[in-house]
């Protein structure tokens, strides 16, 4: 008897075929050089807030439908990732609660990842699933990439952030991809297949999330 792979080790599979991509973004090249831009930090942390206000409610919603049960209080309640943006906020040496609740419009890709991730959970709750954790499985699996290449080091000042999201099996992965890979086996393989090409769309919008700060402050 063979024993099917978990479904979740496709992902690892989509951020290898990705991995140059990412590290050749600006936004990540300039992490890895350690350099601070504070205007891109900002436009990515008000951004983000804006993401995952939106990102929340659908994860609520997926689990919902697939378990009957609400999410974790403490996995949901992170107040939308404050420490993680908590440390970007000091790297651009400001803390103003405004730019997090921010007045500037939503961004395209904002806006187009939203609209990606609304439509794979109104298509079927197992494509939403999938579409939504490219979220936190990309941030943790590209950390991770980052400190096993030796790319960013203890001294980089990044390094808080990185260590924040690292690791697929804590956070908020390890229950998500747990709830992926059981609902894995109870859909078809057609669902399947478009499950993993809404997970890649994600994963194409988190590069271009982190690219849209340095077009835009440039
Ligand atoms: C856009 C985006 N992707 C992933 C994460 C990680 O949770 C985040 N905070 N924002």
């Amino acid at each position: 008897m063979t024993k099917t792979l978990p479904f979740s080790d496709r992902f690892m599979q989509v951020m290898e075929e990705h991995k140059a991509d990412f590290y050749a973004n600006p936004f990540i090249q300039a992490m890895i050089a350690g350099e601070v831009n504070p205007e891109a930090l900002l436009y990515y942390v008000q951004q983000d807030y804006r993401y995952l206000g939106h990102y929340l409610p659908l994860y609520e919603q997926v689990c919902q439908t697939l378990t009957g049960q609400t999410i974790d209080a403490e996995v949901a309640d992170d107040d939308r990732e404050y420490a993680a943006h908590k440390i970007l906020l000091d790297l651009a040496e400001t803390d103003d609660k405004s730019i997090q609740e921010g007045k500037y419009p939503n961004s395209t890709v904002t806006d187009q990842y939203v609209n990606h991730m609304t439509k794979s959970v109104e298509k079927d709750p197992f494509i939403g699933l999938v579409a939504l954790a490219a979220c936190p499985y990309d941030y943790a699996y590209l950390a991770d990439l980052l400190i096993r290449d030796g790319l960013i080091k203890p001294d980089n000042p990044f390094m808080p952030w990185v260590g924040y999201y690292r690791g697929i099996d804590k956070g908020l992965t390890r229950p998500m991809l747990a709830l992926v890979n059981q609902t894995a086996e109870q859909v078809s393989p057609e669902v399947q297949e478009e499950a993993l090409a809404a997970f890649i769309q994600s994963t194409k919008y988190e590069n271009q999330f982190f690219l849209q700060g340095m077009e835009a402050t440039k």
